[in-house]
């Protein structure tokens, strides 16, 4: 079994990324800058929020951080949102998910200029990817392409179950995984919660992509052996031996699926600096003008 090393691999993107940045900055030109609004207190969210900030601090990006209690309005968001599209120092920004209740997340989404909108989560960028146009691919499943290339896995005909449908991920993923090309060509199985007997769909998979948020969800018995397993989960579940109180969990069972699989990402320290890398790389391309000119 190898290990999938998240960690590693974003940091070669970040410095690959880092070098481009001080090659602009030495001809004088404009240094890409990422904007994250943030709005509460959860831990997970100021946590993931942190990471990109501190990130384009090391790459050399310039960045901001918008923060907003819960209360904050719809409205409020919405004339944030407009600012940031017009203000020409910013190249890409986020609006960190989920939104409090009283908020319509697509109004939110649909408000983001799609040039600058480096999630990928706006329906003409999600329209461009499907159409297999130059668009900001969302960061999960391109970071999860990039782990599949760096390690060089064959993904050529081969049958990948993805486990979970939402927009962010599971969706785009399957999608992705479809399309041709590398990585890609994969005859793909797209799982959800009406899914009738997911063991029976797992267990014909070469590559297993899970993003769930059900810890342990994925057991030994329902992996074939010398699959490729992507566990996308990253749930906070309480732990008293540790400062923080809680860890964190994928959706893998991993210790017994680690001893049946090809390959296998870790949670910490697979999927999840992935995400943060290719974020980075979505806003060095608006930064270009790559995708819209
Ligand atoms: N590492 C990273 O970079 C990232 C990690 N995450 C993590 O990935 C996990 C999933 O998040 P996200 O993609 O936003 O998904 P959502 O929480 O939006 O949705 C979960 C999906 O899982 C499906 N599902 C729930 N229970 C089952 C089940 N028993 N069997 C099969 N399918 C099931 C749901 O089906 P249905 O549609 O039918 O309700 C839904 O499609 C979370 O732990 C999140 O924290 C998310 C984004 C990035
Ligand atoms: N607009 C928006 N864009 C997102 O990309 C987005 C979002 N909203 N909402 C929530 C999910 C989740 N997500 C993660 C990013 C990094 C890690 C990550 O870096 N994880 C580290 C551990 C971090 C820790 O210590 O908690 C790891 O897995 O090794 C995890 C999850 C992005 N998401």
């Amino acid at each position: 079994m190898t290990l999938l090393d998240g960690k590693k691999t974003s940091e070669a993107i970040q410095n690959e990324i880092a070098a481009e940045v001080a090659a602009i900055k030495a001809k004088g030109g404009k240094i890409p800058h990422l904007a994250a609004v943030l709005v509460g207190n959860d831990g997970g969210s100021v946590t993931y929020v942190t990471n990109k900030v501190a990130t384009c601090e090391r790459i050399g990006f310039g960045s901001s951080l918008i923060r907003y209690e819960d209360t904050v309005t719809e409205e409020e968001l919405l004339n944030k949102i407009k600012e940031l599209n017009e203000d020409e120092e910013v190249d890409g920004f986020i609006v960190q998910l989920p939104l409090p209740k009283h908020i319509d997340t697509e109004k939110v989404i649909e408000a983001i200029d799609p040039k600058k909108d480096v999630d990928g989560f706006h329906p003409t960028n999600v329209g461009r990817m499907v159409a297999g146009l130059p668009a900001y691919l969302p960061a999960t499943p391109a970071g999860i392409l990039q782990l599949l290339q760096r390690y060089e896995i064959d993904t050529k005909g081969k049958h990948c179950v993805v486990v979970g449908r939402s927009n962010i991920v599971g969706t785009p993923m399957s999608i992705l995984m479809a399309k041709g090309g590398y990585p890609g060509n994969a005859t793909v199985t797209l799982c959800h919660r009406n899914t009738v007997d997911l063991a029976y769909h797992t267990r014909q998979a070469d590559i297993i992509i899970v993003a769930v948020g059900q810890p342990g969800l994925i057991t030994a018995d329902m992996v074939k052996e010398g699959a490729v397993v992507i566990d996308v989960g990253t749930t906070r579940v309480p732990d008293a031996s540790r400062k923080s109180g809680f860890r964190l969990r994928g959706d893998v069972d991993f210790d017994n699926v680690a001893e049946k699989c090809s390959y296998i990402t870790p949670v910490p320290g697979g999927v999840g600096p992935l995400t943060i890398a290719m974020l980075m790389t979505n806003t060095l391309r608006a930064s270009k003008k790559e995708v819209y000119g």
